[in-house]
């Protein structure tokens, strides 16, 4: 498996892409996010990694500014999550792909781009950008076909395409490669990593695959609603004596366990 590691020496660091210090979040009667302190650094993929319900989509929720209940700080690109001037700097692919089916893959890229950058004056440039998002989630030759009539992992893809439009820095993705094949994975992990070495763009992708760790450079490991890691691949590996991350995960989870036992006696 390809390994990207390690992080580029940390010389100037610019401000990271996301902070957030003692970020909770409430849904209905439960706290779902406990006080979560981590950063994500710009221009790098960072996977955000932990089993199904522990909270990766609300974090990327309050992220985007979608959430509400929301306490705690939480930056992002230099702005307090959810500011106005930040619509336009993120993409945000959820789950659900979110196209319309009786609509052709460039209609509504077209739809999408007259919404971002209007006006007839800008015409050239909106179909420059949507050939351009179309090829870069390899649809090129689904371009004309209507997006009901594609494959759920096509359709993500379509999804995505449309969250490339207005060049974000910020790319956030919630598990955007579920369902699809090895092929398919391995090309949108190298679309990823194309776009935030030729574009400087902040990927955090979720998944609750963890093999899907090791293609990120750095990772933030959650359970139940808590921040159990956040380090690079190979330093979470060394940190647990693991051969994976997987195991390195078990591993915090142990961890994490023996400590609550410690406190409870
Ligand atoms: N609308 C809601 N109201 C109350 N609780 C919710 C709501 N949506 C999700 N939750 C709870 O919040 C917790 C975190 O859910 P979330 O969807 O963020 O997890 P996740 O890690 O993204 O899961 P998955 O990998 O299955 O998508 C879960 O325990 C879930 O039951």
């Amino acid at each position: 498996m390809m390994n990207y590691e390690p992080d580029p020496p940390d010389t100037a660091a610019p401000a990271p892409a996301v902070h957030a210090d003692d970020l909770t979040v409430t849904r209905g009667p439960r706290t779902v996010l406990h006080h979560l302190r981590f950063t994500v650094p710009r221009g790098r993929i960072t996977g955000l990694l932990g089993p199904s319900g522990c909270g990766k989509s609300t974090l990327m929720r309050a992220i985007v500014g979608t959430q509400a209940k929301v306490t705690g700080t939480l930056d992002v690109l230099g702005r307090p999550a959810g500011h106005p001037t930040l619509r336009s700097r993120i993409g945000y692919v959820t789950q659900a792909p979110s196209v319309y089916d009786d609509l052709t893959v460039r209609q509504n890229l077209d739809y999408f781009a007259a919404i971002l950058d209007p006006g007839r004056a800008a015409a050239d440039r909106r179909h420059q950008h949507v050939t351009q998002a179309i090829a870069d989630v390899d649809l090129t030759s689904h371009a004309d076909a209507l997006a009901g009539n594609l494959s759920g992992g096509q359709r993500g893809r379509v999804s995505l395409a449309v969250a490339l439009l207005g060049t974000p820095e910020l790319l956030v993705l919630d598990e955007p490669t579920v369902g699809l094949d090895p092929v398919l994975r391995r090309d949108l992990w190298q679309l990823f990593h194309d776009l935030a070495a030729t574009r400087g763009t902040t990927l955090l992708v979720s998944s609750h695959v963890m093999d899907e760790a090791e293609r990120c450079h750095r990772l933030i490991l959650m359970r139940e609603g808590e921040l159990l890691a956040e380090d690079t691949p190979g330093a979470l590996r060394s940190r647990t004596g693991a051969d994976t991350v997987e195991a390195a995960f078990l591993s915090l989870v142990d961890e994490a366990a023996g400590r609550t036992r410690e406190s409870t006696r």
